[in-house]
């Protein structure tokens, strides 16, 4: 790298036009390198909550058709601003239930043998989405060892895209990927994936929980057939905030396979009717009401990434930050790997710092006032969440990286401190 200097890191800084963006969030005193488990509240965000709160003090059952805007339809207005995020129709997004049950209803009702048994998914991903979908082989009466087919990996650390699609023939029905590794920050082919999918008759589904608002999606062009994420991690909306998911309007008027009052048209909801009457659109996947407190806020929050200028903006300086932090990485680490791919369109939001002594030196930079987590078995997750993060930021934290390695601070700590 030409400059590895802090001076350099403020002159990058200097130049950034997110930096007063970075002022409308809460920053701790601490070096907040965790934005891709829990972002940062903004004052913009608790605003949201805040006038939500006002509206039930004031309002109460009426909140639901006389708040601004009305608490019945949250979830679809909500999702209609989410949408082009990952480039859906606003149509097919509504922001509802938790990743992991969206992954239950979405897998659960598109799942159909007849297309192919198989279900694609790789040896990598957070454990959560095997767990549903395994759950759902179950209550069909397949055996998840029979069903799925696991793509391994050859490193560790990524999938290669030639073993998914050479796993991709006609006994797959379904394919349900990430669209980043949790742990290695592996970005993967949506386009490629989809299309290999379609071509072998099957659906593609994508849990894009670790890109989201940080790498721009184009879900209907590339005619992806679900997906679900969360909004507490690079969208900021606070933890446990309500999920989101996608389904292609070529699916609309399925039965959702988990399915509840809110789901169903909100022209027949109050017919109270025995029978549901699915929405027309992705609003049919909803089960029950919407949590409005766990959903406030992510409007607010998605204020600020608009006034940020999208997120194909956070895209631009989330790539510089990690450019920027691999490089000081190789400059002033050597005993360090980085496990994350290099090539851009192969690479989410966060970097993976690999060292044998992971557990603990994270433990150590925690003590040191650097906020990072780690995942077994050797890697320190560092995240620049680009709306908030600074390269000064990212220059402090591989200084006490190097500190902390190099006077072996970490030997002062057990393995097995962090669980976040
Ligand atoms: C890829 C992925 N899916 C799902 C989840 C979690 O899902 P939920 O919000 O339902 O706990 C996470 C992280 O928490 C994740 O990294
Ligand atoms: N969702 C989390 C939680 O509720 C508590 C602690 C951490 C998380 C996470 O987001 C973990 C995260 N998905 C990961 O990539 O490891």
């Amino acid at each position: 790298m030409d400059d590895p200097s802090l001076a350099d890191a403020r002159e990058r800084d200097a130049a950034d036009p997110l930096s007063e963006v970075r002022d409308r969030f809460f920053l701790p005193d601490d070096l907040y390198m965790d934005g891709n488990s829990l972002g940062l509240l903004s004052a913009d965000a608790e605003a949201a909550l805040d006038r939500v709160v006002e509206e039930w003090r004031a309002l109460a059952i009426r909140g639901w058709t006389d708040a601004d805007p009305e608490w019945f339809s949250y979830g679809e207005r909500l999702g209609a601003r989410v949408a082009p995020l990952v480039g859906a129709r606003e149509e097919e997004v509504v922001v509802a239930n938790s990743t992991t049950v969206n992954i239950h209803t979405l897998v659960g009702t598109f799942y159909d043998p007849s297309r192919g048994s198989k279900i694609v998914v790789d040896a990598l991903d957070f454990p959560t989405d095997h767990y549903a979908i395994r759950a759902q082989l179950r209550s069909r009466g397949v055996d998840p060892e029979d069903a799925l087919r696991v793509v391994e990996s050859r490193d560790g650390r990524t999938v290669a895209r030639e073993d998914v699609l050479d796993a991709i023939d006609d006994d797959v029905g379904m394919v349900f990927l990430p669209s980043v590794l949790y742990r290695s920050g592996q970005l993967f082919d949506i386009e490629a994936i989809t299309e290999a999918a379609h071509d072998a008759g099957a659906l593609a589904g994508f849990d894009l929980a670790h890109s989201v608002g940080v790498v721009p999606h184009s879900l209907s062009e590339v005619g992806v057939d679900f997906a679900v994420w969360c909004h507490y991690k690079y969208l900021n909306a606070g933890p446990g905030a309500l999920a989101g998911l996608y389904v292609n309007e070529r699916h609309f008027g399925v039965t959702p396979h988990l399915a509840g009052w809110w789901g169903n048209d909100k022209e027949t909801q109050f017919d109270m009717a025995m029978t549901y009457d699915p929405a027309p659109h992705a609003g049919a996947f909803q089960v029950g009401t919407v949590p409005v407190l766990a959903a406030a806020p992510l409007d607010g929050a998605l204020d600020v990434l608009d006034d940020a200028g999208g997120v194909e903006v956070a895209r631009e300086k989330s790539l510089a930050l990690t450019d920027y932090l691999v490089d000081l990485v190789d400059a002033r680490l050597p005993e360090c790997e980085i496990g994350t791919p290099r090539a851009h369109e192969e690479r989410g939001g966060h970097v993976a710092v690999e060292h044998p002594e992971a557990d603990r030196v994270s433990e150590a930079l925690r003590d040191r006032g650097v906020v990072v987590d780690y995942r077994p078995p050797n890697v320190v997750r560092v995240c620049p969440a680009p709306l908030y993060t600074r390269f000064e930021d990212v220059w402090r934290v591989i200084d006490r990286l190097e500190t902390v390695l190099d006077e072996r601070l970490y030997e002062d700590y057990s393995v097995g401190g962090g669980v976040t």
